[in-house]
């Protein structure tokens, strides 16, 4: 059976809690194709040496796009993007394109911990 692929994202003051929860769920991300936005998939493998992380451009360059591409061609099953709701970003309009495709395409998407927390064991092999 082909990997689930996961998609990993978070803002810059949700990363350390991004870092946190790989460290948690390794086992479980391990099994999973892995693929992140650039600094946070630095930060993930920075914390875990043993994840296989694809890392596509940083957010604001147009990492967020790229995710939303692999959305519309059927190539991500899932998301996990830890937003910071009280910060101002630059490409708000391409978190916006992402979260949205995600809605279009109905996969699978946790924007804080607490609904990772339960998507992530849904995702247990
Ligand atoms: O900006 C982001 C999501 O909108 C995340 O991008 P980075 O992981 O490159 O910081």
């Amino acid at each position: 059976m082909p990997r689930i692929t996961l998609g990993l994202v978070a803002h810059d003051d949700k990363k350390a809690d991004m870092a946190a929860f790989a460290a948690t769920h390794a086992a479980i991300l391990g099994a999973l194709a892995l693929v992140a936005t650039g600094t946070t998939g630095a930060r993930i493998m920075e914390r875990c040496p043993g994840l296989q992380v694809t890392r596509l451009k940083s957010g604001p360059l147009g990492g967020d796009q790229q995710l939303g591409a692999m959305i519309a061609e059927g190539r991500l099953d899932a998301l996990i993007f830890f937003i910071d709701p009280l910060s101002p970003h630059p490409h708000d309009v391409d978190v916006k394109a992402l979260t949205r495709l995600a809605v279009v395409y109905d996969i699978p998407m946790a924007l804080n911990r607490a609904t990772a927390e339960r998507l992530i064991r849904s995702l247990a092999g």
